[in-house]
C-alpha cells in the first residue's frame, strides 16, 4: 500500500457517545496522523440504523479532507470487509453502582459473533482495539473465537487509565501532562487495575526527575492517587450519568496511533495485550502492560523492578482476569 492510499477504519457501536466522539476525530487525523486518508466504516444495530445515518450526513457536513468514503451498515460482514483497524466499541455501557464486568453476558456474545466475521473479512494485517466492557475479556473472546487472527493483533483498551494516571500527577505536581510519562496501568480495565507510578518521571528544566521523589507521599501515591484512577470510570458515570465518551475516544486514538506510528523514545504506554507470561502473568490472558512500540508492532517492556506491594497488586488484578475468563465461558454455554 503507497502511504496515500486510505486506510479502512472500523467502528462498531458508530451511532453510541463513544462512536459519535470518536469518528471525527479520525476523519480529521488524530489517530493515524494528519497526512494520512481513511475510509471509514460504520456499524450499528437495526434499532440504531436511523441514528447512524444521521451521523453519516454529519460526516459529509463536515468536508473533512481526509475522509474519503463512509460506509454506515448494520451489517456486520459489510463493516468489516478489508479493514486495516477494528475499533470495537458497540456493546452496552454499565450504569451507576454496577462494575463493568457486570455487562459480561451482554457483551461477551457480541464479541464471539463478530469474532468471525472480522476473521473472515478483514484485512489479514488487521490491527484490532476492543473497547467495550468487560474490555480485556471481550477481548480475550475475540481472540479465542477468530484464531486465524495473529494474537498480537487483538489488543484492548487501558490507553484511557493511563492517561487518566498522567493527569492526576500532572495536577498534583502542576506540571504540565505532556511532561509526566511512563506511568503504568496493570492488568484489568477494571477497579482492579494497578496504576503504578515507580518507574514514572517529570521533565522539568530538561532534567528528568522520578515522580515518587517530587510527589513527596507515598502514602498519597499508595492510596488515594490508585483508588481515584481505578474508580474514575464510576465517578465520570456518577457526574453526567453517563460514561466517558470523549476520554475514551481520544484515548483509543491514542492507542492506535502509538501502536501504528511509533512510541515516542524512551517512553512507554499501557495497552492490554496478551500475555507471554512476562511478569509472571499467565500466558493468553489479555492484560495490560507497559508497551513501546515501533513499525506497527508493540513489545512489552521487560525487566522493570517490581516491590511487594506491586506485586500483590498486579497478582490481584491477573486473579480477576482468571475469574472474568471462566465467567465469560459461563455465558457464552
Ligand atoms: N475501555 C475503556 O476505556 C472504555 C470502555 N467503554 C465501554 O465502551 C462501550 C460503549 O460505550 P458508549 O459508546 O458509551 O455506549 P453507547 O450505548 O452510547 O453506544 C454503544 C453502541 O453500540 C451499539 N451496539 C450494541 N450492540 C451492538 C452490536 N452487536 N454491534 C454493533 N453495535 C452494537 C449500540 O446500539 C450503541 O449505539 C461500553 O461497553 C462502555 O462500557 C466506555 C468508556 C471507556
Ligand atoms: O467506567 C465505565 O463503565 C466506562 C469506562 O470503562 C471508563 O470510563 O473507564
Amino acid at each position: 500500500m503507497v502511504a496515500t492510499d486510505p486506510v479502512r477504519v472500523l467502528v462498531t457501536g458508530a451511532a453510541g457517545q463513544i462512536g459519535y466522539a470518536l469518528v471525527p476525530m479520525i476523519a480529521r487525523g488524530a489517530m493515524l496522523g494528519p497526512d494520512q486518508p481513511v475510509i471509514l466504516h460504520m456499524l450499528d444495530i437495526e434499532p440504531a440504523a436511523e441514528a447512524l445515518k444521521g451521523v453519516k450526513m454529519e460526516l459529509v457536513d463536515a468536508a473533512f479532507p481526509l475522509l474519503k468514503g463512509v460506509v454506515a451498515t448494520t451489517d456486520v460482514v459489510e463493516a468489516c470487509k478489508n479493514v486495516n483497524i477494528a475499533v470495537m466499541v458497540g456493546g452496552f455501557p454499565r450504569k451507576e453502582g454496577m462494575e463493568r464486568k457486570d455487562v459480561m453476558s451482554k457483551n461477551v456474545s457480541i464479541y464471539k459473533a463478530q469474532a468471525s466475521a472480522l476473521e473472515q473479512n478483514a484485512a489479514a494485517d488487521c490491527k484490532v482495539l476492543v473497547v467495550a466492557n468487560p474490555a480485556n475479556t471481550n477481548a480475550l473472546i475475540l481472540k479465542e473465537f477468530a484464531p486465524s487472527i495473529p494474537d498480537k493483533n487483538i489488543t484492548c483498551l487501558t490507553r484511557l487509565d493511563h492517561n487518566r494516571a498522567l493527569g492526576q500527577i500532572s495536577e498534583r505536581l502542576n506540571v504540565h501532562v505532556s511532561d509526566v510519562k511512563n506511568v503504568i496501568i496493570w492488568g484489568n480495565h477494571s477497579s482492579t487495575q494497578y496504576p503504578d507510578v515507580n518507574h514514572a518521571t517529570v521533565t522539568a528544566n530538561g532534567a528528568q526527575k522520578p515522580v515518587r521523589e517530587l510527589v513527596a507521599d507515598d502514602n498519597w501515591l499508595n492510596s488515594e492517587f490508585i483508588t481515584t484512577v481505578q474508580q474514575r470510570g464510576a465517578a465520570i458515570i456518577k457526574a453526567r450519568k453517563l460514561s466517558s465518551a470523549l476520554s475514551a475516544a481520544s484515548s483509543a486514538c491514542d492507542h492506535i496511533r502509538d501502536w501504528v506510528l511509533g512510541t515516542p523514545k524512551e517512553s512507554w504506554v499501557s495497552m492490554g495485550v496478551y500475555s507471554d507470561g512476562s511478569y509472571g502473568v499467565q500466558p493468553g490472558l489479555i492484560y495490560s502492560f507497559p508497551v513501546t512500540c515501533e513499525k506497527g508492532e508493540w513489545t512489552i517492556v521487560k525487566d522493570l523492578k517490581i516491590d511487594e506491594f506491586s506485586r500483590d497488586k498486579m497478582d490481584k488484578t491477573a486473579q480477576e482476569l482468571v475469574e472474568e475468563k471462566e465467567l465469560a465461558k459461563s455465558c457464552l454455554n
